[in-house]
């Protein structure tokens, strides 16, 4: 069991998918736990009554009862949230973001000297507890804060500690990724329909099967690329959907999907660093 008391800055999608999962890990108990927004009590209202957590508007938020925050707004509202709370942190409380593009040095610059954050790049696959999750400490993290994160993101799958000069590849890969797996479900089932089978049931197949071929990259020795062929017949019908496959792109359309992602996270970042440095 985690001692921590932790908000959430943010009750969207992230948000929730980290709840349920830390919920659910039994490390942290509901009344550990406040989820905090801007406006929208319906939402709050909700949380409250799924997680048995706190749920209140920011401006409600008592800092002093806090040990960790955790931002999970939009990028685009970072500034806001930093001026929001610049002088009311104590160094002891740390900033756990999970805001794509946004760097740490970026954080570190609009808060006071010395304050502690740490980037994090979870995917919605922690409501089951299923999340790659990067994590990456700022100039002036402690090791405490660190092996805490780390606790914490293992509570919602797997947590990773990263270079922070990498956390845009793993954006591309992890942080948006369900949502190519997704987007290719949306075809297979789709294909399925057109192939006479019931749409549940299709889904319901090719879930499996992703689940299935994730399950034998995550618990057996061989390659991506070995496994392929072990499934591929000469002249038989994986070499007809590889053919095909092939034709369309393929494989190397979700690599320029990674890529697309890694570099808008960048692109993300950029931007905020050229705001800033026009400000200084
Ligand atoms: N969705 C995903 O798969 C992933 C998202 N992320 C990151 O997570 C963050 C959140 O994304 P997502 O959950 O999809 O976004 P949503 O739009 O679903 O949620 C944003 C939330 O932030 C709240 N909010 C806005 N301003 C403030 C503030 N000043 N203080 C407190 N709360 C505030 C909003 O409240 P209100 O509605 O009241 O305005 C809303 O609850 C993003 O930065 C994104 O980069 C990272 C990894 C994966
Ligand atoms: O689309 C986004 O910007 C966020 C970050 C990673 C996943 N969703």
């Amino acid at each position: 069991m985690l001692k921590q008391r932790v908000a959430f800055l943010g009750a969207g999608n992230m948000a929730e998918a980290m709840i349920s999962g830390i919920v659910e890990s039994g490390k942290l108990a509901p009344e550990q736990i406040i989820v905090t927004n801007r406006s929208n009590q319906e939402r709050l209202n909700d949380m409250k009554v799924k997680y048995g957590i706190e749920a209140i508007k920011k401006d409600e938020l008592n800092f002093e009862q806090i040990d960790v925050f955790i931002l999970a707004m939009k990028p685009k509202d970072i500034d806001t949230v930093m001026e929001d709370l610049k002088d009311r942190l104590r160094p002891e409380q740390v900033l756990i973001s999970v805001l794509a593009g946004i760097s740490t040095a970026y954080m570190e610059e609009k808060l006071n000297d010395g304050q502690q954050v740490i980037r994090v790049m979870p995917n919605t696959s922690s409501m089951l507890r299923e999340s790659a999750t990067a994590i990456s400490p700022g100039h002036h993290v402690s090791m405490d804060q660190v092996v805490f994160t780390k606790e914490l993101m293992n509570c919602i799958g797997e947590a990773y500690i990263i270079e922070e000069s990498q956390m845009d590849i793993f954006t591309g890969i992890a942080g948006s990724g369900p949502a190519y797996f997704y987007n290719l479900m949306e075809h297979i089932e789709q294909a399925g329909v057109e192939g006479g089978m019931d749409r549940e049931m299709a889904r319901k197949i090719g879930a499996q099967t992703i689940l299935g071929a994730a399950t034998m990259m995550l618990e057996r020795e061989e390659t991506p690329t070995q496994l392929r062929k072990n499934v591929t017949s000469p002249n038989g019908t994986t070499a007809a959907g590889l053919d095909a496959l092939d034709e369309h792109g393929g494989g190397e359309a979700i690599a320029e999907a990674v890529k697309g992602a890694a570099s808008r996270s960048k692109e993300m970042r950029e931007e905020l660093e050229k705001v800033f440095a026009e400000q200084k």
